[in-house]
């Protein structure tokens, strides 16, 4: 049934000390964060998004960004085993929270690896990316949970960025955007459009045309403005020095089963 609910988590006190991989480390001012999270949410909540609050997980930095934690399919939730060690703390509070939202849940097992901002869903087939924070086993076991359910798994490698979603994400109508310089295999996608900014590659469908996206990215939000999408732009700079997207603080919950 179709559901309009998002999860996000608040910033903790030891935001600053998240994780940077591919990116010098800047310093982070925490309360801006908390601001431009509120602001985040509050543009979720405006465009007919029910948020809700996973308990927070004040010993992990990185909790923030939740996305990382689940990946969604149809009213399955499959908790993520981070491939940062640091952040495997965050998965618990999850199962809670979409326990409690009605899912099926199940789980990344060991070895493998699998973070939810290296699956990118478009229509029935997830992308899912084999880089730094998803392994082999974790991509044979994101086949395994949804392959039964009517998914198609289409592997991608990453190798300049943190996630897939840090370098593609897709349009409402399937046009995958990303800029060029960090996705790898532009080919496997069957519609890719090249956009101007690394930033401008990450949008979260809100519904009825209108797109989430980061202030870093304006020239690519007036291209797509001119394609007759609605970019709504949101300041998330403390997040995008921790290498976060506007993906990455939310999970749309859009198929709960009764
Ligand atoms: N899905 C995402 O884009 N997640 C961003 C995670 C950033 C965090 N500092 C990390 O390195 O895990």
């Amino acid at each position: 049934m179709p559901s309009k609910k998002a999860l996000v988590r608040r910033p903790g006190p030891r935001l600053a000390d998240g994780l940077v991989t591919h990116i010098e480390r800047a310093s982070v001012d925490v309360d801006l964060a908390v601001e431009q999270w509120e602001a985040y949410v509050g543009t979720l909540r405006a465009h007919g998004w029910e948020t809700v609050e996973v308990d927070p997980a004040d010993d992990c930095p990185d909790a923030v960004f939740v996305e990382d934690t689940v990946v969604m399919y149809k009213n399955v939730a499959l908790i993520a085993r981070p491939g940062a060690g640091s952040r495997r703390g965050e998965t618990s509070g999850v199962e809670e929270a979409v326990a409690g939202l009605g899912c099926s849940v199940h789980w990344i097992w060991k070895p493998a690896t699998l973070e939810g901002g290296d699956v990118l869903k478009v229509g029935d087939t997830l992308y899912v990316g084999r880089g730094g924070r998803t392994n082999a086993a974790g991509v044979q076991q994101l086949r395994a949970a949804f392959e039964p359910l009517g998914a198609r798994v289409v592997a991608v490698p990453v190798s300049t960025v943190l996630h897939l979603k840090s370098a593609v994400t897709a349009l409402p109508d399937g046009t995958v955007v990303g800029h060029p310089r960090v996705v790898d295999h532009p080919s496997l996608f069957p519609r890719f459009l090249a956009v101007p900014e690394e930033s401008g590659g990450h949008v979260v469908l809100l519904g009825g045309g209108a797109l989430l996206m980061a202030a870093s990215a304006p020239k690519t939000a007036e291209l797509l403005a001119g394609l007759g999408h609605e970019p709504v732009l949101v300041d998330i700079s403390e997040f995008e020095k921790l290498e976060g997207c506007v993906t990455c603080l939310s999970v749309r919950v859009r198929e709960l089963y009764a």
